[in-house]
């Protein structure tokens, strides 16, 4: 038997914490003979509901499942974590953009980062998935200077899979034929969904598609504005489907890549594209626990002023929250 592995979740007790704690529980995230204990946090006065979902938990009798710590204390759930996802924050709801949510969230952000550099394992893997995501796991990153930067990541697998999706419909394939895609930047309605280095079938997706107008006034629209058209129809934010994409990231960033594809993670940009000093959506491939950004890609006039935009917007963001750091 491996040893657990200790998983922290904050906002345990929040929709995206009921879709997202069974399936870690079940060997979905980290692997069907990986015992997992679970450290939830999430505020005082949501410890009733949490104790709630612990009883379920418990219910599920959970083969691999060695533990679980609930408690409103960031040091007592990120002690020794290998992993943290950071879900706890507040959601959006019908006219408001993610970065509206900075001012209610950032704070989280930083005493939770304080936190993880105390107590958590120095390898600890970190994925931010509250709004802003980018901007919340740079404000994370700033107030941990203990840890590596490059343990710090923001979820933009969201994106990534929307857009997988929206090809494969597009071109009447099956998703998993879709492969190689990037979402650049910010998740923000600012992200540019990339099909110019994406395939299908082996085939370059956007000579395959060949259609500008699909590209400009369906495609990156509906990758962008997913999020809202979700809050729209439900009345609430993705949950389910956020927490699949938090499992595939860490998956991924964990277990590795599929050879001849990569994904899409928000991590530390150091100079590559351009960017620096930003949580910044990049194709990445994993292996041995490690993601390493994949350089090199062709950018074209079209994609380095969107690509431009989102970095702008992520600038702009840093510099509203620097009393947070
Ligand atoms: N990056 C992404 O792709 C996505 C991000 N999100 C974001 O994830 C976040 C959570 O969403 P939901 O689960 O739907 O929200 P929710 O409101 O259902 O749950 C949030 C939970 O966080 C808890 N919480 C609040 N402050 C906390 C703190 N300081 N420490 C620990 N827990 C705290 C709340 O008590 C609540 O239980 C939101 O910010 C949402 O916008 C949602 C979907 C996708
Ligand atoms: O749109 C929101 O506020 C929730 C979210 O991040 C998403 O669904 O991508």
């Amino acid at each position: 038997m491996k040893k657990p592995v200790r998983v922290a979740v904050t906002g345990a007790a929040g929709q995206i914490g009921y879709s997202l704690l069974f399936r870690i529980a079940s060997g979905a995230m980290l692997g069907p003979d990986q015992p997992v204990i679970l450290q939830l946090l999430d505020i005082t006065p949501s410890l009733p509901a949490l104790n709630g979902v612990v009883m379920e938990l418990d219910d599920c009798a959970f083969p691999l499942l060695a533990g679980i710590v609930q408690t409103d204390d960031p040091k007592v759930a990120f002690k020794d974590a290998d992993i943290a996802l950071l879900v706890g924050a507040r959601p959006r709801g019908p006219g408001m953009e993610r970065k509206d949510l900075l001012e209610a969230n950032g704070a989280i952000f930083t005493a939770q980062g304080k936190a993880l550099n105390d107590v958590a394992s120095r390898d600890v893997k970190v994925l931010v998935v509250g709004n802003p995501a980018n901007t919340n796991a740079y404000i994370a990153m700033k107030n941990a200077p203990d840890l590596n930067p490059a343990n710090f990541t923001a979820m933009m697998r969201l994106d990534h899979n929307r857009a997988l999706t929206q090809v494969a419909q597009k071109t009447g394939v099956a998703v998993t034929d879709v492969k190689k895609m990037t979402i650049w930047g910010n998740h923000s309605s600012t992200q540019y969904p990339d099909i110019f280095n994406a395939e299908v079938k082996g085939q370059n997706a956007a000579q395959l598609i060949n259609d500008q107008k699909w590209l400009e006034t369906e495609f990156i629209p509906t990758v962008q504005q997913r999020g809202a058209a979700i809050i729209k129809a439900r009345g609430l934010s993705s949950a389910a489907s956020a927490a699949n994409a938090a499992i595939d990231h860490i998956r991924n960033w964990v277990l590795g890549t599929s050879e001849g594809d990569w994904v899409t993670m928000g991590v530390p940009a150091n100079g590559e594209y351009g960017y620096s000093d930003l949580i910044y959506g990049y194709p990445v491939t994993c292996k041995d626990g490690k993601y390493t950004i994949v350089e090199g890609l062709a950018v074209s006039e079209f994609s380095r002023a969107r690509m431009d935009a989102t970095a702008k917007e992520l600038s702009d963001e840093r510099d509203a929250i620097k009393h947070l750091l």
